[in-house]
């Protein structure tokens, strides 16, 4: 932070007022001039600075007004030149902003933008569009779209700094655009006949930022910055979101920005280059260029989630289980804890284990620095979409923010180097035929991929484990504390869980087999209306290539369709009171009525999420083993739990919940 002059409030009780002109650095001492008065030394701290008088040692807090309101003529001068000055710099950055996050394209394609503007939304303003609608705090943007859904469901658009945003929420077109057969068809006749159907999915989740991929990265703009999403999302963040995510430096990367896929691949080639298209660009990584490739990772990654070796994680999910409820036991007592803390490092030393083969025991020793980089860094990357101007790596990575990404990254990247040559080690002389029933982790899996068939490079394992390893835990710790929270709001619906696992286990603390995760049937039902409610990953995003009809709306290629299952899940229609917490909504005899594409927390089609079952069967392991020992209470009501529509869906001030013994 930087100050031209600073004055001390007269009513300080000392005997000073002008104190300083230069800079104030954090912890460094500023010489005073003009005043002859002693230097003093000032401390930035963030929001308020602090003025140490070193002859008698004291602190005094001022904050910028105050500063001001209390100075000499001379002062008063200075502060109308600095006022001044403040606002000449706020437009230059202003006009700066607006010129470089423009997306300037869509000025040239007047037909297009009239197709965009048939949809309904809220009115834009010229230049901006809806861009001010995001002007607000990050916890109202939930709140802003459920209005825009309310008001303009099933189809709405938005403008946001020359970029349209179509968003979809109608089962049957999110079933054309992610869907697979269907999608297919419903590119139209004269799609098919061209033979050229486009289809560009972004992955708008945290790991965009970690590769620093182009792509997702517009991506995140568009989804984003405009507000909408997330982020996905990933952006969609995606926020977010997911991503692109080659792991090297993020800065020399722009090349492998494209989400580069097969761009001219035909779709009588056959469905299964179809679908790849109808997918998205990405990879599981997010930074394939071609589709082929994403298909063919997913082939020989799909394994690693074979039932056999599901059930071989049970040992892993239980004993970590066990760690949880040990914590979570020994504050009984207290009056509250944030569940989100605890849950989170259970799931990340799950993942560790099961995915990697490594133990690293956060749970017992401490928050994990990566857990910290990994919250911190879904707010980097959010903050950045949401700062047009920040939006250009060469100004981004010589900000403060773009620094403190690179930095984040470190430990990001550290992390999983150690990970990985940990799990190196555990791997060897592993066996992967899956008769032989041996703990097959995934890191084992690519590391035997690449050695027998070099398809994978060391950079290609590290992107890998970084996904599973940003997947894998804070996907399924949010949606364990979501459950955790609604269960501690609803006890009802929490004894009947309670009868339920005592049906199962009776008085006995052993282990859940897998037998018993398959009984568990309506704990399944709850942690289902968790997801439903508090969608994990709140949005994804599809960008078309080609134009596409939805409903009676032509929308031009280039756009970006967001899909929101956090908007999708409250549709009236489909669940009756939609914000009531039911886990009634997933009796048999209700979902087999439902559009398959009207519950979509793992996404659908063949871009789904690939460890589904692995994040359902730890979900009911950990909150069965709370459950057997420990009752909830949520101390917050719905409306008192603001939410983060990040890559991942958060509470902003994490949830607070009672613990008691059974
Ligand atoms: C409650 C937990 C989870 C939720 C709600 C969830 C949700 C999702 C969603 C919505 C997608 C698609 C995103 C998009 O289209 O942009 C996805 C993809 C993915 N998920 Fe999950 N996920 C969860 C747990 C997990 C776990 C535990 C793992 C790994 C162990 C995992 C690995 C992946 C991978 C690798 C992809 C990319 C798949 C591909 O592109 O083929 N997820 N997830």
């Amino acid at each position: 932070m930087c100050l031209l002059a600073v004055y001390v409030p007269q009513d300080s009780g000392e005997d000073f007022r002008l104190v300083g002109c230069g800079s104030v650095l954090s912890g460094k001492s500023v010489p005073s001039h003009g005043t002859g008065l002693q230097p003093l030394c000032f401390l930035d701290l963030r929001n308020r600075i602090h003025i140490l008088n070193r002859s008698v040692g004291k602190k005094y807090p001022v904050t910028l007004v105050q500063i001001f309101r209390h100075t000499s003529t001379e002062g008063r001068m200075l502060h109308y030149v600095l006022t001044a000055l403040g606002i000449i710099l706020f437009l230059v950055v202003a006009v700066f902003r607006a010129v470089f996050s423009y997306n300037w394209t869509w000025l040239c394609r007047r037909a297009d933008c009239k197709k965009i503007d048939k949809i309904p939304g809220p009115k834009p303003i010229p230049f901006f569009g809806n861009m001010f609608l995001f002007i607000l705090p990050e916890e109202e943007l939930s709140k802003l779209f459920l209005r825009l859904y309310k008001e303009y469901a099933p189809t709405f658009r938005l403008w946001v700094m020359g970029f349209p945003e179509v968003f979809i929420t109608d089962p049957e077109d999110v079933e054309s655009l992610a869907g697979q057969v269907t999608c297919k068809l419903r590119l139209s006749a004269g799609d098919l006949e061209q033979h050229q159907s486009h289809y560009k999915e972004f992955r708008l989740r945290f790991a965009s930022s970690l590769a620093g991929n182009r792509s997702a990265h517009q991506c995140w703009q568009v989804n984003l910055l405009k507000a909408a999403i997330l982020n996905p999302l990933q952006a969609v963040q995606s926020i977010g979101p997911v991503g692109e995510r080659s792991l090297g430096r993020p800065r020399g990367r722009w090349d492998k920005l494209k989400v580069g896929y097969n761009e001219n691949v035909r779709l009588l080639a056959g469905l299964q280059q179809a679908q790849a298209l109808m997918t998205g660009c990405n990879g599981l990584r997010g930074s394939y260029k071609e589709s082929n490739k994403w298909q063919g990772r997913r082939k020989f990654l799909t394994p690693a989630f074979h039932f056999k070796i599901l059930e071989e994680y049970l040992k892993v999910f239980n004993t970590n289980s066990q760690i949880l409820v040990e914590k979570l036991g020994a504050q009984v007592g207290e009056s509250f804890v944030d569940i989100t803390s605890y849950v989170s490092m259970c799931t990340l030393d799950l993942i560790c284990e099961t995915a990697m083969g490594v133990q690293i025991h956060s749970q017992t020793d401490g928050e994990a620095e990566y857990i910290k980089a990994v919250k911190r860094m879904a707010k980097v990357v959010v903050k950045r979409q949401f700062t047009p101007w920040l939006h250009k790596d060469c100004i981004y990575y010589s900000s403060p923010l773009g620094r403190e990404e690179l930095r984040l990254l470190q430990i990001l990247h550290g992390f999983s180097d150690q990970v990985m040559s940990r799990g190196a080690l555990c791997v060897s002389g592993y066996s992967f035929d899956l008769s032989k029933r041996r703990r097959l982790a995934f890191l084992d899996l690519l590391i035997e991929i690449s050695e027998q068939e070099g398809l994978l490079s060391g950079a290609d394992i590290r992107e890998e484990v970084d996904t599973f390893m940003f997947e894998g835990h804070d996907t399924t710790s949010m949606g364990i504390s979501w459950a955790m929270y609604l269960l501690g709001s609803h006890p009802e619906v929490q004894e009947k869980v309670v009868e339920e696992l005592k049906g199962i286990f009776g008085d006995s603390d052993r282990e859940a087999t897998y037998g018993d995760l398959q009984q568990m049937k309506y704990l399944e039902r709850v942690i289902k209306e968790a997801l439903r409610l508090f969608p994990s990953v709140p949005a994804f995003s599809r960008c078309l290539e080609v134009d596409v009809k939805i409903k009676n709306y032509t929308i031009p290629a280039g756009t970006q369709l967001p899909i929101l299952p956090f908007l999708m899940h409250r549709n009236p229609e489909v669940f009756p009171n939609p914000e009531d917490f039911n886990p009634d909504n997933f009796l048999p005899e209700r979902v087999q009525n439902r559009h398959p594409f009207a519950y979509i927390p793992f996404s659908a089609g063949p871009r789904n999420c690939i460890g589904q079952r692995f994040a359902m069967l730890e979900e009911k392991v950990v909150l069965s083993s709370v459950l057997r020992r420990l009752r909830l209470e949520s101390l917050d009501k719905r409306e008192e739990v603001p939410l983060l529509l990040e890559l991942i869906l958060r509470p902003q001030n994490g949830i607070r919940i009672k613990i008691s013994p059974r």
